[in-house]
């Protein structure tokens, strides 16, 4: 048995609550172990300047952390699933998926008021085209405005008033103790979340069963299986953060349900389509519907909405 475990992070504040959970967590069930975080620098972070959405390249915020791991100087990563690409790298696995938080977003506005009651031409801040595009279905004219940085460095943004509302992921919100700042959490009707949201993915080397073994007490088999039909789905699709999809996957008794939606990012476009599934008794069957829902949705053009998306940017 392992003595000492290190746990690989980004030093933001999201990222040190998602590791230090991870670390209470993992000492309530193992507390022989010595726990360590490693905190490690990522381009995500460098990058602050640029637009998220105009970046283009997947896992920003992983990559980095990916190679400690490969190198041994890390035992796992403890990520946001959203930020951790469909594609995981050679030798290494997700092989813990955390119980989910709400995976709604949030809208923070100038007085509380609500995303129906903003004045038109309301500046609205966030980077996401996901999110862009169905802000743009409902509400076509609101000016979507580009914020970069840590949840802490957005309120900042906020606050000096550079922007009438913006859009954020309740988990975030929540885990850093802003939920007093909520103007409106957005039903799923209104806005789908992103894949994976909510839920951290704890990725190990494949080959590290000790670890794994270890690792493994974290995982929460509802959310495995809601996520990996939803990062099947993505997958499927060959959307990585940056493209307007939403998903969303809940699983009971064996029946999986998964909602989707793939739009332009002027939000004229918009297809939704779902699909449930019963009588699933193992994840793979989860990734299985996640993929006939893609081929649902490319069968009603969401393959040219997404080149069309992948051409301009
Ligand atoms: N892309 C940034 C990111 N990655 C994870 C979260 C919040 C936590 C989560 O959704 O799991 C956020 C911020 C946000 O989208 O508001």
């Amino acid at each position: 048995m392992k003595k000492q475990l290190i746990i690989g992070t980004r030093s933001s504040p999201l990222a040190l609550w998602q590791a230090e959970f991870t670390k209470t967590e993992l000492s309530r069930h193992f507390p022989e172990l010595d726990i360590k975080l490693k905190l490690v620098k990522t381009t995500g972070d460098v990058l602050l300047d640029s637009p998220l959405s105009k970046i283009g390249d997947m896992g920003l915020f992983t990559k980095d952390i990916e190679k400690h791991l490969i190198a041994k100087e890390i035992d796992l990563a403890v990520h946001s699933l959203k930020d951790v690409p469909t594609g995981t790298p050679e030798g290494l696995i997700i092989t813990s998926f955390t119980e989910r938080e709400d995976t709604r977003d949030v809208i923070i506005s100038k007085g509380g008021v609500k995303l129906k009651e903003l004045p038109a031409n309301a500046k609205m801040a966030t980077s996401s085209l996901r999110r862009m595009s169905q802000l743009l279905s409902l509400r076509p004219d609101l000016d979507i405005r580009d914020i970069r940085g840590n949840l802490n460095t957005r309120f900042q943004k906020f606050d000096a008033g550079e922007f009438d509302a913006m859009m954020l992921a309740y988990a975030g919100v929540y885990r850093l103790n802003f939920s007093d700042r909520i103007s409106e959490i957005l039903p799923h009707e209104v806005m789908l979340p992103a894949v994976g949201q909510g839920a951290l993915g704890i990725e190990t080397r494949v080959d590290d069963e000790q670890t794994r073994e270890i690792v493994r007490i974290l995982n929460h088999s509802n959310t495995e299986y809601c996520c990996r039909a939803e990062r099947a789905l993505l997958r499927h699709l060959q959307g990585g953060c940056q493209i307007p999809i939403g998903a969303y996957g809940s699983f009971q008794n064996g029946t999986l349900k998964l909602l989707a939606y793939v739009g332009s990012v002027d939000g004229k476009v918009g297809l939704h389509d779902e699909i449930t599934k019963t009588g699933l008794t193992s994840p793979e069957q989860a990734e299985e519907a996640g993929i006939a829902l893609a081929e649902k949705l490319l069968a009603q053009g969401a393959d040219a909405i997404l080149s069309q998306i992948r051409k301009t940017r």
